[in-house]
């Protein structure tokens, strides 16, 4: 074979040059596999994992075919590039997934830290902790009758009860009511003087804005604890980026923080968690002292970190209850919860939240969530024809025709930005948005964009080569730590005294910038799914892609949907629609085989049917 035609796009190629470097002779069957491995990386799984992919054309435009797996191995065992854990080589074969050298130190030693975690039960008082769970989520005790167990009351004592918790919940399932609550029964333990005892508590997010987010929640949902003021006083206010809490210093992976120079923290609660990928989850873990608790919150089902790596899914398998787990929690919640052994060995740090309090009764959304993830096609084609208040469905989609609905779902925006006063412009702005799945195309990001400000421009009479204009909006594209501004921040362009300025929420109001002195940005009426992880509009309209891609997966669909508070409207060809729900995108790793509870040649399959299998029941 010549590796030299193989369609290798340039970091493919960096990295087989440097591996020619180390190995000269090296096999062209071990060069063409770390190739794959590249590519896969890039495309977010962690490994190769060869049993898929074992005799096949893994290029379709060339007839290299790989060989069956057992030769495949063979060939690559064979190599000096290809070692076993733990070995100093940059390519790792462990059973039947290569890895690059780090990926592989990573999720091994993640797989190890959790596991201690999660072996190591912290003293807990029951007797008051039982106290304040039933203070606490007596909420729940009325209006939940028909909702039994309580999971968020069950949630927040096994976050107690343990040095690692994983909370999983659709959006309004109560992550933010339970996390505040389960954080008030961790001071109560404390014997009621939290001060004096000094509990260090983190709140972290992946983003600025999620960060930003979870700490506006957070002290939002203080004021309705029924606890003393000591104990609403100790309650952490402010939340930072995981970057920032670990000390990430620029381009290099290496943090400032790690299991050498650990965070000075008692419990680190980390919101949007579905969007770590495995390098950063692995390097908190690291730096979190092994005595502190560790509260992951997030949502399973949505899309996964850009980065490489499902970490918050791959947790969330095998969970369940053991029969000594269930008594334990029935004794301290009054809760009756249904015995079922994990087939993770974290599987009972693992707690859904599935009734969502935003999307309740009759709401459309809520059904066609649940409807998307149990990838029921028919079911989601019906309930979008069904003229629900809620839902929308635009089946034989035009550019032209979106531009028009765009030019309109934008007017009252449009409209509060030419007033100039930033509150309103920013409540009319977050009131319709535009999502699509991909940025290039004429579906994408970068053509919806252009083609809408073009619109725009000639209407209000300016120049098209101008880029500034009142109502333009931006989302930065990097992080500008001098001024505050973050990778994925929105900003709004509006008429000043001083000239044209771009506005930015923040804490205290709203930060005016000069546009010059912005760091990079793109116009942002339109963005895609991805970006908007973490934020919610009254009103989106989705626009899914013509042609098939890759992009175009369960997740996806179900994260940009949920992204609405009132009304989603879906613009999209009924095969797009229909891929979209089919395609569950499965990321290569293996860090829930290395979390197995049993050895996984005898662990019974994937996770059996669960009592908490729903989405928003
Ligand atoms: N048990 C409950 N009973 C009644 N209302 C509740 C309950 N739990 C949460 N809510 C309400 O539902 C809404 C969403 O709750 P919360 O913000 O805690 O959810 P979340 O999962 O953090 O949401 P998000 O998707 O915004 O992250 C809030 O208005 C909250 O007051």
């Amino acid at each position: 074979m010549n590796l030299d035609s193989l369609p290798l796009g340039p970091l493919e190629r960096a990295l087989l040059a440097s591996l020619r470097r180390l190995e000269p002779s090296a096999e062209p069957l071990v060069l063409a596999s770390a190739a794959l491995l590249c590519a896969a990386l890039e495309q977010g799984d962690v490994c190769l994992p060869l049993a898929r992919l074992a005799g096949q054309r893994p290029w379709p435009e060339h007839d290299f075919t790989l060989p069956p797996l057992g030769e495949w191995r063979e060939g690559l065992e064979a190599s000096s590039l290809v070692g076993m854990p733990g070995d100093f080589v940059p390519l790792i074969l462990t059973g039947e997934r290569l890895y690059l050298a780090r990926y592989e130190a990573y999720e091994r030693q993640l797989a190890a830290q959790l596991l201690a975690r999660a072996g190591d039960r912290p003293a807990v008082d029951e007797t008051r902790l039982s106290e304040s769970l039933t203070r606490l989520f007596a909420f729940n005790a009325s209006s939940q009758a028909g909702q039994r167990p309580d999971w968020q009351r069950l949630a927040a004592a096994q976050a107690v009860r343990r040095r690692l918790a994983v909370i999983s919940g659709g959006p309004g399932t109560g992550k933010t009511t339970t996390v505040v609550r389960l954080l008030a029964a961790l001071l109560e333990q404390r014997g009621g003087h939290p001060q004096d005892a000094g509990l260090a508590i983190g709140l972290a997010a992946p983003t600025g804005k999620a960060a930003a987010r979870m700490a506006e929640a957070i002290r939002g949902a203080k004021a309705a604890l029924p606890v003393e003021q000591a104990i609403k006083d100790a309650l952490p206010e402010e939340a930072r980026t995981l970057h920032r809490l670990l000390g990430s210093r620029g381009d290099t992976p290496a943090v400032r923080h790690h299991a050498g120079n650990p965070l000075a923290l008692d419990v680190l609660v980390v919101d949007e968690a579905s969007m770590v990928d495995l390098a950063l989850m692995a390097k908190l873990v690291d730096a979190l002292p092994p005595s502190a608790r560790l509260i992951l919150l997030g949502d399973k089902d949505q899309l996964c970190a850009v980065e490489a790596g499902a970490v918050f899914a791959e947790l969330c398998e095998g969970r369940g209850f053991d029969a000594a787990a269930a008594a334990e929690l029935e004794r301290l919640t009054g809760q009756a919860v249904a015995v079922e052994p994990p087939s993770s060995a974290l599987g009972d740090a693992v707690v859904l939240l599935t009734h969502s309090h935003r999307f309740a009764g009759d709401s459309g959304i809520g059904e066609l969530a649940r409807r998307i993830n149990g990838g029921d096609v028919a079911g989601t084609r019906q309930l979008l024809q069904e003229g629900r208040p809620d839902l929308a469905w635009n089946a034989q989609p035009t550019p032209q025709d979106l531009l028009e609905r765009l030019d309109q779902g934008y007017g009252p925006y449009l409209a509060a930005a030419r007033v100039g006063e930033p509150a309103a412009a920013f409540a009319a702005f977050n009131a319709f948005r535009a999502l699509c799945a991909q940025r290039e195309g004429a579906w994408g990001v970068a053509g919806i964009n252009e083609a809408l400000e073009a619109r725009i421009k000639r209407r209000v009479q300016v120049a098209g080569r101008e880029r500034w204009y009142v109502g333009r909006p931006v989302m930065v594209r990097q992080n500008d730590y001098a001024l505050g501004l973050f990778n994925g921040d929105i900003g709004l362009c509006l008429q000043t005294d001083h000239g044209l300025r771009v506005f930015f929420e923040s804490e205290d109001g709203y930060r005016p910038f000069a546009p010059a002195r912005l760091p990079s940005h793109d116009s942002a009426f339109a963005m895609t799914v991805h970006k908007s992880q973490g934020s919610e509009f009254a009103e989106v309209l989705l626009a899914l892609p013509e042609q098939p891609s890759p992009l175009l997966t369960r997740s996806l669909f179900y994260t940009g949907i949920t992204r609405a508070k009132r009304k989603v409207e879906i613009w999209a060809l009924a095969p797009r629609l229909a891929e979209a729900v089919a395609t569950r995108a499965e990321r290569a790793a293996g860090l829930a085989e290395r979390l197995a509870a049993v050895p996984a040649r005898q662990a019974p399959g994937p996770a059996s049917a669960s009592t908490q299998l729903g989405l928003f029941d």
